[in-house]
């Protein structure tokens, strides 16, 4: 097979040869459309990170940066065989589900005095202190604890021996280039190589080495360190959730055996119809940011600054959790990895 894809490109390569996934584009411009009204609000910009998200530091320093790179280490398959029994995590006074269920975790052991954060503790941190440190309120365990552990060993000693435990070293090293970064995250941890085949083609998602850019940038308020000038070539991060509200929104459709598939079983990671899902959704919230740009010049909007896929994932992202119950009907894939 010859060389590796691009995640832009392998999502173009999928939707040009997808058979159950499609791009509606109508669809799209409706979405472009919703997103216009919000373009020069408060969510579709980096500030939203912060200001929306109680559970993300407030911080832009050192600690900051590590708790990031904890996080979107671990931030992977959340998703539980039945909605009413589910890991939740209560932090603060308040319960915590899926991906949040993560952060109040950590933050709950930081709170607890466990330095989780920290690579000198989780390169050798056990099975058991991992259980408690990510223990649910509910019988229902975060999903996939065996595998977090595996990770946060493996992660852990990478960052100590190649980076001197601090991953904003790795960033430094990225001479504020957003590629750059994703590729010494690639070549450098073995869980975030999100990679796949299609159709005969090396294909890469690099979902959360995708997310991890991101984060770290938004967490850096796009300043200093986290001044990445090509921050938006990062896609949009193909996880579960984001499929679900473009097809919810009609900017994607599913054929009716695919529908009918997701109804009943799991799809294994690097099935057909799972990465036709991943891909198409990539390049579809691509295609609604190149005309969200067209409607915002036309218009002659000003925005807050550059729009770009990272602010619409983020932004469909916390529609989709807003939007959790009406979106009932349609369906998300469910497939257990540790990609995303
Ligand atoms: N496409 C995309 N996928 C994202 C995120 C996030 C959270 N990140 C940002 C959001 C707020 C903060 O600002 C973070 O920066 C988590 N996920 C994925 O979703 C899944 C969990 O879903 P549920 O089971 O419903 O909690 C799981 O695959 C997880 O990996 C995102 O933003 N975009």
């Amino acid at each position: 097979m010859d060389g590796l894809l691009t995640p832009r490109e392998s999502a173009k390569f999928i939707a040009e040869n997808s058979r159950d996934v499609f791009i509606d584009d109508g669809g799209v411009r409706r979405v472009a459309e919703l997103l216009l009204a919000k373009a020069t609000g408060p969510e579709l910009r980096i500030g939203g990170w912060k200001e929306i998200h109680e559970l993300n530091p407030r911080g832009a320093d050192e600690a900051a940066v590590n708790w990031v790179f904890l996080i979107d280490t671990l931030n992977f398959s959340f998703w539980s065989e039945s909605d009413e029994h589910k890991c939740l995590v209560g932090f603060g006074g308040k319960t915590y589900s899926g991906y949040w269920s993560l952060c109040a975790a950590v933050n709950r052991a930081l709170e607890e005095g466990i330095p989780i954060t920290s690579a000198s503790y989780y390169a050798t941190v056990t099975l058991d202190e991992v259980r408690h440190i990510l223990r649910s309120e509910t019988d229902v365990p975060m999903p996939l604890i065996e595998e977090r552990h595996r990770i946060l060993n493996e992660t852990g000693k990478i960052l100590l021996e190649k980076f001197g435990g601090s991953f904003l070293n790795c960033v430094q090293k990225s001479d504020k280039s957003a590629q750059k970064l994703l590729h010494l995250v690639v070549e450098n941890f073995p869980s975030y190589r999100d990679v796949t085949q299609f159709e005969g083609k090396r294909i890469s998602f690099y979902k959360r080495a995708q997310i991890l850019v991101a984060d770290t940038w938004s967490v850096l308020e796009g300043k200093g360190d986290g001044c990445f000038k090509d921050i938006s070539s990062i896609t949009m991060f193909a996880d579960y959730r984001l499929p679900q509200v473009l097809v919810y929104l009609g900017a994607l459709k599913y054929s009716d055996e695919l529908l009918e598939k997701l109804r009943k079983e799991m799809l294994f990671y690097g099935n057909r119809q799972e990465v036709e899902i991943r891909g198409c959704s990539v390049w579809c919230v691509e295609l609604i940011r190149d005309c969200l740009l067209e409607l915002i010049e036309k218009k002659g909007e000003e925005t807050t600054g550059e729009i770009n896929s990272i602010l619409l994932d983020y932004y469909l992202w916390d529609y989709a959790r807003d939007h959790r119950e009406d979106m009932k009907g349609v369906p998300f894939h469910r497939t257990r990895c540790i990609y995303y």
